[in-house]
């Protein structure tokens, strides 16, 4: 029996290709209303979640459930309440976009009741959706994958890399449209390489290595207490040891231009800067890439 508030409920997902797993032995749980991030390496065993929540793929073992159904024995309810973005979306190219966009409305068994709001924002034009789809660039298919994903409200959304393609302009109006759907109530599971997106969208996160969860935790504490990167330039020098505050380590120094790191409440090394003739001053935290780096260990 699933809790009451669990959106999604991962137990012990096993996928093997023939004797390599893909995934191996995943679980994991996603309130409803929450925005949940999924990270690893390429080959880690994302895809092949998600696959595995839409039941495009079967389960070697374990049970996948969505707003409390199985997704194996219930998949046509579980995919009205869900909107599914796949990773690398391949859409009919001989079909125009509006008539990709309906036949995937049909799909969902629900009203596509935002498609032309949606088609507004991600500036799709009439004369767009009226073209074949094989004459659209990356992009333009990708913002169809957002529209299609959307368009009929879904509670769950469910983002395979959603971003791919899309321009800075677009990225910020995709994360806005999260924004939307989470302040009604809506669920979010996203993967992603692009750790930053999951940093700025999601408030818990889990990092998959070779088909194993490696770590798991609020998305803000994965970075641990935060280490901020900071660059001071002065106006007239000041010697090495002035810099002697709680919190300031690795510090190097000409007199004019300090770099630091600094860890902890940043009042103290403010009041110090307030007394200098200060040019610049830079600081900027730690990102989600330098601690999913530590986890693996790469540069
Ligand atoms: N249909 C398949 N047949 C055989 N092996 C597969 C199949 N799909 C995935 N795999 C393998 O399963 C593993 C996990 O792949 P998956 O696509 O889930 O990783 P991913 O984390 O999404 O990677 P990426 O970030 O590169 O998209 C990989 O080793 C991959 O080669």
């Amino acid at each position: 029996m699933i809790p009451v508030g669990v959106a999604i409920e991962v137990v012990g997902l096993v996928k093997r290709y023939g004797d390599k797993p893909a995934v191996d032995g995943v679980s994991l749980s996603v309130a409803e209303g929450e925005a949940f991030g999924y990270v690893g390496p390429n080959g880690a065993g994302k895809t092949t979640t998600i696959r595995s929540m839409l039941g495009l793929v079967r389960p070697t073992a374990g049970t996948i459930w969505i707003l409390g159904r199985d997704v194996v024995t219930d998949l046509r309810a579980v995919l009205a309440e869900v909107g599914h973005l796949p990773g690398e979306f391949g859409l009919w190219p001989q079909l125009t976009g509006l008539e990709c966009l309906e036949y995937l409305g049909q799909l969902q068994q629900r009203p596509p009741v935002r498609r032309q709001e949606l088609c507004d924002r991600l500036e799709l034009s009439q004369g767009d959706l009226r073209r074949q789809v094989r004459l659209y660039s990356r992009g333009m298919r990708q913002k169809i994958g957002l529209v299609q994903a959307f368009q009929h409200e879904p509670r769950v959304l469910i983002l395979d890399e959603p971003t791919e393609g899309l321009d800075p302009v677009m990225k910020e109006r995709f994360v806005g449209l999260l924004d939307e759907h989470r302040r009604a109530g809506g669920t979010i599971f996203l993967s992603s390489h692009i750790l930053s997106e999951v940093e700025q969208t999601t408030e818990r996160v889990a990092v998959i290595k070779a088909g194993r969860i490696v770590a798991t935790g609020a998305t803000r504490d994965l970075t641990g207490e935060r280490v901020r990167h900071c660059t001071l330039v002065l106006k007239k020098p000041v010697a090495f040891g002035e810099f002697a505050i709680p919190g300031v380590s690795a510090l190097e120094s000409d007199g004019l231009l300090h770099r630091f790191e600094f860890r902890g409440d940043m009042e103290p090394l403010m009041r110090r800067l307030g007394t200098l003739a200060v040019q610049e001053f830079v600081c900027e935290p730690e990102h989600l890439a330098e601690t999913f780096f530590d986890i693996y260990g790469e540069p």
